[in-house]
């Protein structure tokens, strides 16, 4: 590090060269007319400028949900007279999309699939790795199901026409046929919609009529517990418990799901035994369901939506209608048979003993007895079948519940109660959809059954408050229109922004009696409603083989159920969001499109925070992870593909200015220093973290090289977790130890410039060097300032330029372009070197969930004896506790207080080298 005086002057230089360049492309930016720079978007498909030759980039995908035609070679048939002749697409080989419906007597339910394209990926790279990774052609899986995403829609009955404009905007009833035979004028003679629930008989005619599709009738309680066990088995959390306010998500163990009894409560109650896949029985049911609680609602209080009646609930007290046990024992409780005075002794009892007519209630208060009558009879009654049956769990289905906290606690309560503890009640997360699910699960081609949990990935975007509720004014088609929705929110005022609470804890209070003590006077409405995401599903991904125990994995490390950490996380990712928002405008030119789009993320993700915060449990399971995965989800809705694609770009050419110093002083080492001076690059290096804020705070007091070498200087051993005399005896040996020669180690990279190129690549040098083959784990879509495996092979192509070992290397790797060539025409001999690799993790985030990984990284792992995780987000908010069933190092500067203190007693810029031996 001698020379870098020299190296800060070509690095500012560099950065004056970028200014400019950064000028021009501003200029040009701004005079691109809008239609081309949308099909330029669309051409990038969310990955940088120019393909640099990646391996990857297609686990997650990034196209629109609409359905993809492939018009290529299409041709008309028959009559070209005809008015609406059939075009032909020989091309078009799958179904484009899939719609069920469940329509029932009050609500009508549809999922519908979109399938994303499969962008073609750079298949000689890719095919070198497999090569080089041992995968042969022979022995690549086949995915039976095609990847593309979920959707859940619905529509009150009575506006049935809103559903069939819905479906025709959509085209979503071409999708279901031979797409040869789609039509140009969508006439769709032969196609077919598979619908549950009695309007699948009573509307037949209608979708004929209207959409030109038959409809083919599936049974109902075959889709309901069909779309039961599907939600059961494939989504991770979707059953949870609500009781006295509190819900907790249930891990279900695949393997001991049956026997359980299935609730449905739509408008009236189905109760259903079910022994296995298809195996049920309708065991029970009561005509006193959702449709009661509605209908009577509605004639009783005049209230126009089932909304409203349940929103007056949260304002009622049943004591003015109910007849309480009190009221007949003159206050006191009937303690000899265990029923306190505040036990309702009679549902709207109160009203036979008094003068007064209807209008003398509140409605409120109706509304509130009535809830509390229906909710307990039908907590009861599957109490008690489910006592008849000997069974445990009950699950409860149907909109009756929608998501409504009282509703849930009253039933948990009955359930509760009556079998004193012994049975559980169980909501689902998805619960009106059931039946929808079931029909859709019923087309026997697309083999969903088969998906597995880690196959799905629920996003939520904010499609979703219109995916997930009831549909306000037209579909949302495009990117355009989702960000006038945006703004039109705000316009409209505090609907979705602000945080509106539900029912708090302790809902029902003292054993359940008593007046439900919400807080808000709203319920929230059912367009902000975001509790049902989008499902995608993605047939290449896998879990990690080399987890310990896959079972019992959390990626999180900070559990965000906490209400403290979750404040304190929120404000943090508030604070970013004004940085940000100028980093991805910038991004894409700061041009007026980019603004707009950057207010409306900014808005989105607010959005989102304030949802969370009021109901940390609406998505599921909340981790750290999942929020700071969301936050780059939520970018690439509003078409951020890569906001710090510059940054990167910048720190990149700065640091690989000074590579060739930096491997000079290495190699003048002896091997235990310089092991030791490698680890603590990785570690000085990983400061560079556009994501935390106190990092990009010490970014304008000076230049990358500046800081790296004041990093580097402040390395102070032992560390915060200091476990490097372990990892140093086990590659170097000492006394009677031998050195481990690792056969291959997994290196899960982070951030760009510094980090990558003075941190991570000397540190597999080094493994190479010392005869271990090395795989670089990079994310396979940007995230903040991470580097991506579409960008990898390019620096370490820079980065050979100066080092035979990692030419070499790469070259074996397939990593360099002419050297592939080489390997295909058979002219070189590669196998003197061992490979530098590169694969693509499967995901698009700072954080990473081994549970769900792309085939590569998990073809790749089955030999690597070696994993190192780097940087915070991969090592410590996620898998700090993750145990592997080969050698782990996890390495990482700590660049949060909070953290720190939290997660090692330590400080701000500590660091952690933790060795973990193969368990
Ligand atoms: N927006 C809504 N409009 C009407 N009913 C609703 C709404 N949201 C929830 N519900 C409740 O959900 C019940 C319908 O549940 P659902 O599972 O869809 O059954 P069904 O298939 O019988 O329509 C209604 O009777 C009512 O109690
Ligand atoms: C987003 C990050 C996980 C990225 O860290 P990295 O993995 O690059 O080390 C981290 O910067 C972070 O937790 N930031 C938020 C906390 C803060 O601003 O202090
Ligand atoms: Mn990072």
């Amino acid at each position: 590090m001698d020379n870098l005086t020299e190296a800060q002057q070509l690095q500012q230089q560099q950065q004056q060269s970028l200014q400019i360049d950064c000028l021009n492309e501003n200029t040009n930016s701004n005079s691109d007319n809008k239609n081309s720079k949308t099909q330029r978007e669309q051409e990038r498909g969310g990955g940088g400028e120019k393909d640099m030759g990646h391996i990857g980039g297609n686990s997650i995908h990034r196209s629109s949900s609409r359905p993809q035609l492939d018009l290529s070679g299409a041709a008309i048939q028959g009559n070209f007279e005809e008015r609406d002749p059939t075009i032909l697409l020989p091309n078009q080989s799958d179904d484009i999309s899939h719609l069920a419906l469940d329509i029932g007597g009050s609500l009508i339910k549809l999922v519908y699939f979109s399938r994303h394209e499969d962008r073609p990926v750079n298949d000689r790279i890719k095919r070198t790795i497999k090569e080089r990774l041992g995968i042969s052609n022979g022995s690549r899986r086949s995915y039976p199901i095609l990847g593309g995403r979920l959707h859940f829609v619905k529509f009150e009955t009575t506006n049935i026409n809103e559903c069939l404009d819905f479906i025709s905007s959509k085209q979503l009833h071409c999708g279901g046929m031979d797409a040869r035979l789609w039509h140009s004028g969508v006439s769709n003679e032969n196609a077919v919609i598979k619908a549950t629930g009695g309007g699948a008989f009573k509307y037949a005619d209608l979708f004929k009529e209207r959409l030109g599709v038959s409809i083919e009738k599936e049974d109902e309680m075959n889709c309901l517990v069909a779309g039961a066990n599907f939600l059961l088995k494939a989504i991770r959390h979707e059953a949870f418990t609500h009781m006295e306010g509190h819900k907790a998500f249930v891990q279900i163990d695949h393997n001991d799901l049956f026997p359980y009894l299935l609730v449905n409560i739509g408008s009236g109650v189905s109760m259903i035994k079910v022994d296995g896949d298809g195996k049920f029985q309708r065991v029970s049911g009561t005509n006193v369901g959702g449709g009661t609680y509605w209908g009577l609602g509605r004639l009783l209080t005049k209230c126009k939506s089932f909304d409203e009646l349940l929103e007056l609930s949260q304002r009622g007290d049943n004591r003015t209608i109910d007849m309480l046990v009190g009221d007949i024992y003159g206050g006191t409780d009937y303690s000899k048979i265990g029923l306190s005075a505040s036990t309702i002794a009679s549902s709207f009892g109160k009203a036979i003993s008094e003068n007064k007519e209807l209008e003398d209630y509140r409605p409120e208060d109706i509304s509130l007895s009535l809830l509390r009558m229906i909710s307990y009879n039908i907590g009861q009654i599957s109490y008690l079948n489910a006592l008849r049956f000997g069974l445990k769990r009950i699950f409860f289905g149907g909109f009756f519940i929608r998501g409504h906290a009282y509703t849930m606690d009253t039933i948990s309560f009955a359930v509760q109660f009556w079998s004193k503890g012994a049975a559980q009640a169980m909501f689902l997360r998805h619960e009106g959809f059931l039946g929808a699910l079931g029909a859709f699960m019923s087309y026997e081609k697309h083999g969903l059954d088969d998906l597995m949990v880690h196959q799905l990935v629920e996003r939520f975007p904010m499609g979703a408050p219109y995916i997930g509720g009831n549909v306000h004014g037209p579909p949302l088609g495009d990117l355009n229109e989702k960000i006038s929705w945006m703004e039109k929110f705000i316009l409209m005022g505090t609907e979705i922004t602000a945080p509106v609470p539900m029912s708090p804890p302790g809902t029902t209070g003292l054993g359940g009696f008593e007046v439900p003590s919400s807080k808000g006077d709203i319920l929230r409405s059912d367009a902000s409603k975001l509790n049902v995401g989008v499902l995608h599903l993605v047939p290449t991904l896998e879990v990690f083989p080399l987890l310990a125990d896959p079972k019992t994995y959390e990626p999180n490390t900070i559990d965000l159920s906490d209400p403290g950490e979750l404040e304190y996380w929120f404000t943090v990712l508030s604070g970013h969001l004004p940085d940000l928002v100028d980093k991805a405008v910038a991004s894409e030119g700061g041009t007026d499109d980019a603004k707009r789009r950057g207010d409306a993320f900014a808005r989105a993700f607010s959005a989102h925070l304030a949802r969370l915060m009021e109901e940390p449990a609406a998505y599921g399971k909340l981790g750290l992870a999942n929020l700071l995965e969301l936050r780059e989800e939520c970018l690439r809705e509003f078409h951020f593909f890569d906001a710090y694609r510059s940054i990167k770009q910048r720190e990149n050419e700065a640091s690989l200015a000074v590579l060739p110093d930096l491997l000079m002083e290495i190699d003048s080492m002896d091997e235990e220093t310089r092991l030791l001076t490698l680890i603590e690059g990785v570690l000085a290096a990983n400061i560079f973290d556009w994501g935390s804020r106190a990092c990009v705070d010490l970014y304008h007091e000076g230049t990358i090289i500046e800081i790296y070498k004041m990093s580097r200087k402040k390395m102070q051993r032992p560390w915060r977790v200091d476990d490097f005399d372990a990892f140093n005896e086990r590659v170097l040996g000492s006394g009677e130890k031998k050195p481990c020669q690792y056969k291959r180690a997994l290196l899960f990279v982070d951030n760009s410039g510094a980090d990558i190129v003075l941190g991570m690549l000397p540190l597999a040098r080094e493994l190479l060097r010392r005869g271990t083959e090395v795989v670089l784990v990079a994310n396979s879509l940007p995230a903040l300032n991470d580097v991506t495996a579409m960008e990898l092979p390019e620096i370490v192509a820079e980065a050979a330029k100066h080092c035979d070992i990692l030419r070499r290397a790469a070259e074996a790797g397939g990593l360099l372009v002419d050297a592939m060539i080489n390997i295909q025409d058979g002219t070189k001999d590669s196998s003197s070197s061992l490979p530098l690799m590169v694969v693509e993790n499967g995901c698009g985030s700072p954080c990473i969930d081994l549970r769900q990984v792309s085939s590569e990284l998990a073809d790749a792992a089955k030999d690597a004896d070696l994993v190192i995780l780097e940087g915070m987000g991969r090592s410590l908010h996620t898998n700090f506790n993750a145990k592997f069933t080969c050698d782990a190092l996890k390495l990482a500067m700590v660049k949060n207080q909070r953290l720190a203190e939290k997660l090692i007693n330590g400080n701000i810029y500590d660091c952690v080298c933790r060795f973990e031996p193969a368990c």
